[in-house]
């Protein structure tokens, strides 16, 4: 039973080492959390970005540089097009964010040529260890799909469902999110909570439970849930949040991350192959849960 990302770390060292190919690998905290996988034996970096700034980071964290291949690249397109590119050639199992903007980086990502598309919807789950909640809990979407309708949620949920049974969570409970606990009309968000509650219940959505609309307080509280009246197998135990759009999604990442100092991974599933995802401001830590994450995923394609 995965409890935390120190079990995430140890079942990676047992599925690695992959490889990772970096996009603008030329940043501190990435550094430091590739050569931490490569020494825990989880996973291989080949870095693309500025040499100079990689070798000059390298030398200030006593890293031997020596043991990572470096591809020479300024350019944010450029860098994110080749780290793609060597997952398309079968160089790599898997492609990293590194110090380039989340945008550029899908761009490459979804690329008619050179990119890791399948047919399938790709969206982000976020991954976060709180010293407030007794479980994992996982968040979709806070970094790629804008404001999804009735059918992209059901996949975005679908693909969460998939990286909670990579965490051992068998049946994982979805609380779709929004402003209140209520259907309302004037509320789109609380409509489609109920639809996909209804679909899931018929069948359409599989491997998990889904329930909603619920208010974030009721979604991971039990005590909110009871205070409120509300009876629900998912109400106050989630497992999997589905946030109405991405703005709802980012901030609360970010207030997970800055505020209540939650220890927290990223990933976008959906693809050929896992796009290891975190904010550029995220800690080396964050970045190194993220490519045992990711790990996992690769393993189980
Ligand atoms: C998963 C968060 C994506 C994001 O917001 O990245 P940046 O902070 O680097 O823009």
């Amino acid at each position: 039973m995965i409890r935390g990302f120190k079990d995430v770390l140890n079942l990676a060292k047992k599925k690695g080492p992959k490889t990772i190919s970096v996009a603008m690998a030329n940043d501190k905290e990435v550094l430091l959390a590739v050569n931490e996988a490569k020494k825990l034996g989880i996973a291989d970096a080949i870095l693309v970005g500025d040499k100079d700034e990689i070798v000059n980071l390298a030398k200030e964290i006593d890293m031997d540089i020596d043991q990572f291949e470096i591809v020479d690249e300024k350019d944010l397109k450029e860098g994110s097009r080749k780290a793609v590119q060597l997952v398309s050639e079968g160089k790599a199992h898997m492609v990293m964010k590194g110090l380039v903007d989340t945008s550029i980086i899908l761009k490459a990502v979804l690329d008619e040529e050179i990119g890791l598309r399948t047919g399938k919807l790709l969206s982000h789950v976020a991954v976060f260890d709180l010293e407030t909640y007794e479980k994992i809990l996982l968040v979709t979407d806070a970094a790629m799909n804008i404001a999804p309708n009735l059918e992209q949620k059901k996949q975005i949920i679908e693909n969460a469902v998939y990286v909670a049974h990579s965490l051992d969570i068998e049946e994982p409970k979805v609380a779709v999110v929004g402003a209140k606990e209520k259907v309302n009309p004037k509320m789109p968000a609380t409509v489609d909570a109920q639809k996909l509650e209804e679909m899931n219940k018929k069948g359409e959505i599989k491997g998990c439970m889904v329930g909603g609309p619920f208010a974030l307080d009721n979604a991971i509280s039990k005590e909110a849930a009871k205070h409120k009246g509300i009876e629900h197998p998912v109400a106050g135990d989630a497992d999997i949040i589905l946030v109405p759009y991405i703005e709802a999604g980012n901030i609360f990442y970010k207030s997970l991350v800055f505020l209540a100092k939650a220890e927290n991974a990223g990933v976008i599933v959906g693809a050929k192959a896992p796009v290891i995802l975190t904010s550029r401001a995220d800690s080396d830590k964050a970045k190194l849960n993220s490519i045992a994450l990711g790990v996992l995923m690769a393993s189980n394609k």
